[in-house]
């Protein structure tokens, strides 16, 4: 059964069109990133999932984990991760995760093990005005963890963190994935996401324009292959009139060809033996493709 399911999907609010038909499914331990400008319609998308907002009577339908979002079935099983996460500065995280669990009606006994598991068991009992904010996040990240949701919903989980806190926290969600939870989260650092997640889904003004693992979608955009290649020295004017492509720096050649080129290109790299330095393969990054299918999408 997959985890969730949205089939043509459609949101207005009065003369604005957020959603239009837009459909896709997560699996079980997927890791499904949405992304798109301000105003695509994520946060929208993540309210109705979450059962804050009700969609438009026209759409096809939304299950989550095989409930109607907002039903209590749906709520036990999914969990949200706001982009800031707040909580009182006077309680130390032991005392708020205990909270949390007493409203959830889970025994209070497991605060300590979900602090531990997000990495703050060294801090559970400093008052959490003192944290930093990627430690908030992590108490967040606690509280959303609660009653082994199977669905966690994550808007920019990772704004506002520094590197290292931000690698941890994917580190996390890996192995909640490992363990069968789906992911869906927003996020506007491209290059974060192009790694940690296993497909993109991107939103341009209300409309699903990608919905891919990013390998699918470096195909299917057949977006130019950077190749540079690095000379010795003395050899950067034979090799590049050998190769064409453009110069830098007088010891290095950029090319650009297809996917389809690629290895008959890498050949006449190879092909000049020991006057080559250095080759580099430069496929599409997640910026470049983002910028293919945004401007692709229909008005
Ligand atoms: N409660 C609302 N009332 C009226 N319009 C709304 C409401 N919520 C969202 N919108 C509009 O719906 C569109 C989608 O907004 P949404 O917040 O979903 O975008 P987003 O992709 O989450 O953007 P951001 O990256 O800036 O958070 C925007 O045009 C927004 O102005």
């Amino acid at each position: 059964m997959t985890t969730l399911s949205l089939t043509k999907v459609n949101k207005t609010f009065g003369a604005t069109h957020a959603l239009r038909d837009v459909s896709f499914d997560v699996a079980p331990g997927e890791r499904v990133a949405l992304l798109g400008h301000n105003g695509a319609g994520k946060s929208t998308l993540m309210k109705i999932i979450l059962g804050l907002f009700d969609a438009d009577a026209d759409t096809g339908g939304v299950q989550v984990v095989g409930a109607a979002p907002g039903s209590a079935q749906a709520r036990r099983q999914v969990a949200y991760l706001p982009e800031n996460v707040a909580f009182h500065p006077a309680l130390t995280a032991r005392e708020q995760i205990r909270y949390y669990l007493r409203l959830r009606g889970e025994p209070v006994a497991q605060a300590d093990e979900l602090l531990e598991r997000v990495g703050l068991g060294h801090a559970a009992r400093r008052r959490i005005g003192t944290y930093s904010k990627g430690m908030r996040q992590r108490v967040g990240l606690a509280q959303a963890l609660i009653g082994k949701p199977r669905l966690l919903v994550l808007d920019e989980p990772t704004s506002g963190l520094d590197p290292v806190s931000r690698r941890e926290f994917y580190a996390m969600l890996d192995g909640l994935a490992a363990d069968g939870a789906s992911v869906l989260l927003s996020s506007h650092a491209l290059t974060e996401v192009e790694a940690r997640t296993d497909r993109i889904v991107i939103l341009s003004g209300g409309t699903l324009v990608a919905n891919d693992s990013l390998a699918n979608l470096r195909r299917s955009a057949a977006l130019p292959i950077a190749i540079q290649v690095t000379a010795h020295r003395d050899s950067i004017d034979a090799v590049a009139a050998e190769l064409g492509g453009t110069r830098h720096n007088g010891k290095m050649v950029s090319l650009s060809c297809s996917h389809d080129d690629k290895l008959a290109r890498l050949g006449q790299v190879a092909a000049l033996g020991e006057v080559i330095e250095d080759v580099e393969v430069l496929p599409p990054s997640l910026e470049d493709l983002y910028s293919h299918f945004s401007q692709r999408s229909p008005s």
